[in-house]
């Protein structure tokens, strides 16, 4: 199906297991657009602080680090990848050492100065060449593209974002429990919350998209019909 190309910056932000990832990327493919994954950036710099031996709560050794770290993101949403140094990690950083040690690190207020300033050099970048770029985080909407044309929060009940994030790390090949994975989502909503620096919360002019009882398709088309009611879908000839 043709959608046309996307005009502007789309922000989603929200918790773990929204479905931002997976929506952000079907809904930037299907409308010719970039694609970031801001997340995928926290944890490659988490990744790069465990390698180095530092410990993630260490706010000086961790910024340190992340200044060293070489790390690319790519903003293909058919090929979305991550680099540290030239060297593919988009595997190594959804495993649970990183889970478990990517909130501390987010949350020092260096890294997210780094991060952000490399966040909008992406998307200015995909702005000039593509157009349009569907964001995905946590900070998008209220910090990193304040101007945003679209900005969504999606939400879901704890229960249902844990056995889709189970799910997703059983078919992957790694050893998850719901409960084990409901603690895990349950420790990260609060710390990623109540942190200092760019706490997780909807912007005041963001749509909030409960997700709970939809599926991928059914999120995919809600975001779909938010676009085309900003009329940031522009028709391509032959589209
Ligand atoms: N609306 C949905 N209904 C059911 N499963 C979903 C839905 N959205 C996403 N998923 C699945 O849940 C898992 C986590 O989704 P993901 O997009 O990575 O979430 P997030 O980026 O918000 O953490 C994936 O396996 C995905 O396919
Ligand atoms: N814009 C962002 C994106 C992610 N983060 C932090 C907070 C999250 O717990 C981690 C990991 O984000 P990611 O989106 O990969 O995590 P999940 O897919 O929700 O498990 O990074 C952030 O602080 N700001």
């Amino acid at each position: 199906m043709a959608h046309g190309e996307l005009r502007g910056v789309v922000a989603l932000d929200g918790p773990s297991g929204t479905g931002k990832s997976s929506a952000a990327r079907r809904l930037a493919a299907s409308l010719g657009a970039r694609y970031l994954d801001t997340g995928a950036m926290y944890r490659a710099v988490t990744l790069a602080v465990l390698r180095a031996g530092v410990d993630p709560t260490d706010a000086e050794g961790v910024a340190a680090v992340a200044r060293a770290a070489g790390l690319a993101q790519g903003d293909d949403p058919e090929h979305s990848t991550t680099t540290l140094a030239g060297v593919d990690v988009g595997a190594d950083i959804r495993g649970p050492e990183v889970t478990c040690a990517v909130s501390p690190v987010s949350a020092v207020p260096s890294v997210r100065e780094l991060l952000v300033a490399h966040q909008r050099a992406i998307i200015a970048a995909a702005l000039e060449q593509a157009g349009g770029i569907v964001v995905e985080g946590r900070d998008i909407g209220t910090v990193v593209v304040p101007d945003a044309a679209l900005k969504v929060y999606l939400t879901a009940d704890a229960e249902a974002r844990a056995q889709r994030r189970a799910k997703q790390d059983s078919d992957s090949g790694r050893a998850a429990t719901v409960d084990a994975t409901l603690a895990d989502v349950r420790r990260r909503d609060a710390y990623d919350s109540t942190r200092a620096v760019s706490p997780l919360r909807p912007a005041e002019d963001a749509v909030e998209l409960d997700t709970t009882s939809l599926d991928l398709a059914g999120t995919l088309a809600a975001l779909l019909e938010l676009v085309e009611r900003r009329g940031l879908r522009v028709v391509a000839v032959g589209g």
